[in-house]
């Protein structure tokens, strides 16, 4: 059920469907009724304005408005455009509506009910304006509670964007499998609590559409999570590298060092420049310290082949000796994971790092926040596109897997693979969150997980561990959750290995 469908594959799996012999009718039948079951748990003496749009969205709700009716709600239906413009399903369904028709641009908003948005769904095609702008605004300001059919009018189901005006549900009722318009921002906060209805498509559809974008849930990636060995060691749990900054950014690799150790490197070395070796040296237990200045200090470090993943950038300056640091690692070629500083000393040549990348051939997570995603990406990868869109071009450009950080942080892979993860808490804006999640990734990579799979997994149990903490947080508290996370993963106690 992680699967999520771009309006086009939604499309896709309703075409298969009635190929395969279901009515469409029937399709829009079993929609408006889920859509009638979810409005249906309020009182019967709930008034309810059902709102149709001019598609197959506005069929749903003729369907919902007549399962309501015989349910002995009180209903009004209105419908924005003329009646006899409506096409094929929604025609039908139409017809079996027995009740008035109102003019949906004129007519008054209940005060005191329910109102269905069946005004615009997959089918938006472009910005929305005039008429029906002023009309979701209405609904808007009337303050009444809303429960949207597939999508709130307005969202755009692929990129969760808002085109032009969007309508603000409590509910939102989609069908099948959830749309990425869902899940990334701003559509998520438009949907309120997202209901998921099955009418009747077979999950098969999904070989033919087999989609590419995915929920951030351990169903994704638990087939290629660590698993411990009975007659394992720490070397068999990989040797984690964290390369700290001078003597005033030491934290962030310390804390990249313990995240790293926390999600279950068996070893985890912190490289530590002289300047600030004293310091680290008497800050870290479990997490050891090698002296490594610069580029040739950390190729040494790296002859040792056992250290099998490196992590860089918090801490670090977005300076000429970074890059060449970040250079020596594609010529000893090991798991990367570059965030921070490391990402910003190449704002101004991101070839040289794209071409580091594709050289050494090693896998290379790069986890930017906006800003520091704007600063490499700047020019190649177009603003206005949607967050997963614009994490997929940047990910097939570097050749890397793209973190693309934030409420609904994108995981993207050059093959096109994206997660998109709902379960960060806004407690993790807080000063060094990043640098616990880059260790996190590194960790996972050092005992052997693909890039994209570690980063996935990084990213929803970085979220977890917030979650677990509450209000208060700080990045320190991060990696001491992870063994609750972890341990609630393995016993499932929290369903999280559903969906
Ligand atoms: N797929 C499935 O499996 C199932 C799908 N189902 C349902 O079908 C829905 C998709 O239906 P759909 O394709 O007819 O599109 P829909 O959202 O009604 O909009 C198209 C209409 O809106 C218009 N329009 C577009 N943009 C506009 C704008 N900015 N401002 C104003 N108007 C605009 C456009 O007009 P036109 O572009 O032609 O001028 C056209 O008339 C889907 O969301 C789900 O609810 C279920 O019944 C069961 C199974
Ligand atoms: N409002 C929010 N909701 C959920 N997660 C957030 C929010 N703001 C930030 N985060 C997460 O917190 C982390 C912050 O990382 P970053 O910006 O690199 O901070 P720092 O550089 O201080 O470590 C990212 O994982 C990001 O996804
Ligand atoms: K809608």
């Amino acid at each position: 059920m992680h699967e999520l469908l771009t309006p086009a594959e939604m499309a896709e799996a309703d075409r298969l469907t009635i190929a395969a012999g279901t009515p469409g009718i029937e399709l829009m039948e079993r929609a408006g009724r889920a859509v009638a079951d979810v409005v249906g748990r309020r009182p019967l003496s709930t008034p309810v304005l059902v709102l149709c749009g001019p598609g197959n969205n506005g069929g749903d709700g003729f369907v919902a408005a007549r399962i309501l009716t015989e349910r002995g709600f009180r209903v009004r239906l209105a419908l924005a455009g003329p009646r006899d413009a409506l096409r094929g399903d929604a025609a039908l369904a139409a017809a079996r509506w027995r009740g008035p028709v109102e003019d949906a641009f004129a007519a008054p908003l209940d005060p005191s009910g329910v109102i269905v948005d069946a005004l615009l769904g997959a089918g938006l095609a472009r910005d929305v304006a005039g008429a029906m702008a002023a009309l979701i605004d209405r609904v808007n300001r009337g303050g009444r509670p809303v429960v949207a059919v597939d999508l709130p009018s307005g969202i755009d189901g692929a990129s969760g964007l808002v085109r032009g005006i969007a309508v603000r549900a409590g509910e939102t009722v989609t069908f099948f499998r959830r749309k990425p318009g869902h899940v990334l921002l701003p559509g998520r906060l438009h949907c309120g609590a997202v209901r998921l209805a099955q009418i009747g498509i077979a999950g098969a559809v999904l070989e033919r559409i087999a989609p590419r974008l995915f929920l951030n849930v351990p169903a994704l990636w638990r087939p290629a999570f660590p698993v411990l060995a009975v007659d394992g060691n720490k070397y068999r749990r990989g040797h984690a590298l964290a390369v700290s900054g001078g003597i005033e950014a030491t934290g962030a690799a310390r804390m990249a060092a313990r995240a790293a150790l926390r999600i279950g490197a068996g070893l985890v070395t912190v490289a530590a420049p002289s300047s600030a070796l004293m310091v680290l040296a008497g800050a870290l237990e479990a997490v050891m310290v090698r002296r490594a200045d610069g580029a040739a200090g950390l190729g040494r470090l790296l002859e040792d082949a056992r250290r099998n993943a490196v992590v860089m950038g918090p801490g670090l300056d977005p300076d000429e000796e970074t890059r060449a640091m970040v250079e020596a690692v594609f010529a000893a070629p090991r798991p990367l994971v570059l965030d921070a500083g490391a990402i910003t000393a190449f704002a101004a040549d991101p070839e040289r790092l794209f071409r580091g990348v594709a050289a050494s051939a090693t896998p290379t997570v790069l986890t930017p926040h906006d800003g520091e995603f704007a600063r490499l990406f700047a020019g190649a990868v177009e603003p206005g596109a949607g967050k997963s869109e614009r994490a997929l071009r940047a990910a097939r450009l570097a050749g890397a897997v793209v973190v693309l950080k934030g409420p609904d942080t994108v995981v993207a892979a050059p093959d096109g693979r994206a997660a998109i993860a709902d379960n960060a808490p806004p407690t993790l804006g807080t000063a060094g969150s990043g640098d616990v999640l880059a260790g996190m990734i590194g960790g996972l990579m050092a005992q052997g997980m693909p890039a994209f799979e570690a980063a996935s997994a990084a990213v929803w149990m970085h979220g977890a561990a917030a979650q677990r903490f509450g209000r208060g947080l700080i990045a320190e508290d991060l990696p001491d959750l992870l063994p609750g996370v972890l341990q609630a993963l393995e016993t499932d106690e929290d369903g999280a290995g559903g969906d």
